[in-house]
């Protein structure tokens, strides 16, 4: 069995793979005593661990030494590259890329040859825009939905309020209701740019992942939500660098 590991910057996420069939996933969080719960189980059939990690290097060293404590097996770390299969990364600087951008990439260009829009709503989001032809043409980071309402309770003295996933977007009429509303009506926004620029760059799949994808979908992105699309990126490459 492979081990593949998805490490962002809130969670981890996990899936065993035996001869291209999922045997368990999961996802933990790295600084919990367990950041794998259910997978100690498996670990004597594991032959091979790859992770894509966009953590700091400190969390990555405590990934690193978990995993040796598991498995015997050495893990090996997958980053961003220029090229792969036909997919061209648009940064010159490819390796400042987050890991975990390319691998999405990559698992989206495995089944969408005609060109597609990448969203990731994680910690932060991003959005990324890849052509017919497998050109990257760029994309977006914003903050993700937790940092926005961290940062509204962290660095305003007389915001208080009870974060809540709504999707109403009218005007509030609360401190509560302006700030919710508000990163729902953001987030609506954000979602009416991403339908206008797939639209101007001819592209017709959206695909969507990150914990917050649901919350995105629900707000009227239109899309195809793929919760496993790094996972799936970082498998194949993996796969491919060791076969
Ligand atoms: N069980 C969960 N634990 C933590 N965050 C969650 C959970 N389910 C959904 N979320 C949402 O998902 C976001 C994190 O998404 P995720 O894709 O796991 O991030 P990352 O890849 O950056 O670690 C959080 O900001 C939160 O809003
Ligand atoms: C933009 C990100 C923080 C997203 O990470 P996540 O929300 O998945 O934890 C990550 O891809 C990253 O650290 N990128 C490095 C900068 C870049 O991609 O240009
Ligand atoms: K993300």
């Amino acid at each position: 069995m492979k081990l593949y590991v998805d490490a962002g910057n809130t969670r981890l996420k996990w899936c065993l793979e035996e001869a291209g069939t999922t045997v368990a996933n999961g996802a933990g969080v790295l600084d919990e005593e367990n950041p794998f719960p259910g997978l100690a189980g498996y670990a004597s059939g594991i032959r091979g661990i790859a992770v894509s990690t966009v953590a700091s290097e400190e969390k990555r060293e405590r990934l690193l030494g978990y995993l040796a404590v598991l498995s015997k097996v050495p893990a090996r770390c997958y980053w961003s590259e220029p090229e792969r299969g036909g997919l061209q990364n648009a940064y010159s600087d490819y390796d400042r890329m987050g890991a975990d951008r390319w691998h999405g990439m990559y698992g989206a260009w495995l089944d969408h040859k005609q060109g597609f829009v990448v969203v990731d709503a994680g910690s932060a989001v991003t959005v990324d825009f890849v052509n017919q032809c497998g050109r990257h043409l760029g994309g977006y980071i914003l903050p993700g939905l937790q940092m926005m309402f961290r940062s509204l309770k962290t660095d305003a003295a007389r915001i208080g309020f009870d974060p809540e996933q709504v999707l109403e977007t009218g005007p509030g009429k609360s401190t509560g209701e302006c700030v919710n509303h508000g990163l729902a009506w953001l987030s609506d926004a954000m979602i009416a740019r991403i339908r206008w620029d797939a639209q101007a760059f001819g592209l017709a799949d959206v695909l969507v992942t990150g914990g917050d994808a649901d919350r995105l979908i629900r707000l009227g992105l239109t899309g195809i939500h793929r919760p496993d699309l790094v996972l799936a990126g970082l498998r194949a490459i993996a796969d491919e660098e060791t076969s």
